[in-house]
């Protein structure tokens, strides 16, 4: 249960725009345990398949997602690679894997002392009371570039167009489903981070937490 003293952190925004990255310093920062939900969409999008089975397949998804263990977040260069990423989006879109997964989420964010969440919809449904909460955000062209160079320093091939692309379908549909569409909560900072490194995003999510949690 917690409390009003505890330090809950909503993450949200769209691909490669540093969400993950500014939650995990805020998580350090504040001696906070941190949770990227992409993962467990990512878990479920990957286990679907390793069945043989259909991202549509809303049945099956859910069957998984009920499935998840820890040991099934473990792979991270395969969970974070191109297709996960892809995968999980696709499953995201089944209002019972999201309903699946809900309760593991609140449960993390409500923890004694609170809590760091990214992802798509920890400010408007897994902590709709969070403490602060940032909607990170960058130009798609910048997201693509950063995602560009992550996946092929990794040794992925891809062309920066494809990237591109995939980035822009991804937000459309995380943005245009009707289960917790991708949305800035009302009540969320937007930080946009296209003319900023990863220091200058750092600083400025910190100054919107140390705003937030005076009010
Ligand atoms: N402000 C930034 N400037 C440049 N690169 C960044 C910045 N923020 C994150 N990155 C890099 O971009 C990639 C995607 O960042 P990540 O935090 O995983 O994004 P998200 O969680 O939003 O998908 C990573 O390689 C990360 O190091
Ligand atoms: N809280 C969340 C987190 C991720 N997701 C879905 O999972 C996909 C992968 O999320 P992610 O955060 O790992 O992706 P990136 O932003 O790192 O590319 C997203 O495109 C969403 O469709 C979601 O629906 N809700």
């Amino acid at each position: 249960m917690s409390t009003p003293a505890d330090l809950i952190i909503a993450v949200d925004g769209p691909a490669a725009s540093g969400k993950g990255t500014i939650a995990l310093r805020l998580a350090q920062y504040y001696g906070l345990p941190h949770l990227d939900t992409g993962l467990l969409y990512r878990a479920v999008g990957l286990g679907v398949l390793d069945r043989g089975g259909e991202l549509g397949d809303a049945a099956l998804a859910e069957r998984v997602a009920r499935a998840l263990r820890p040991s099934d977040l473990t792979d991270i260069p395969r969970l974070t690679d191109r297709g996960a990423g892809e995968a999980a989006s696709r499953v995201a879109g089944h209002p019972g894997v999201r309903a699946d997964l809900l309760d593991l989420q609140t449960r993390f964010a409500r923890q004694p002392g609170g809590a760091v969440l990214d992802g798509r919809d920890i400010g408007t449904v897994i902590a709709p009371d969070a403490s602060a909460k940032l909607f990170v955000t960058a130009s798609p062209e910048v997201r693509a570039r950063r995602r560009w160079l992550q996946l092929t320093a990794r040794g992925e091939t891809i062309a920066f167009d494809d990237m591109l692309a995939d980035i822009l379908k991804r937000d459309a549909r995380d943005a245009g489903r009707g289960a917790a569409p991708m949305v800035q909560a009302d009540d969320a900072a937007l930080l946009d981070t296209t003319d900023m490194d990863i220091e200058a995003a750092f600083d400025a999510a910190r100054r919107i937490v140390e705003t937030s949690r005076a009010r």
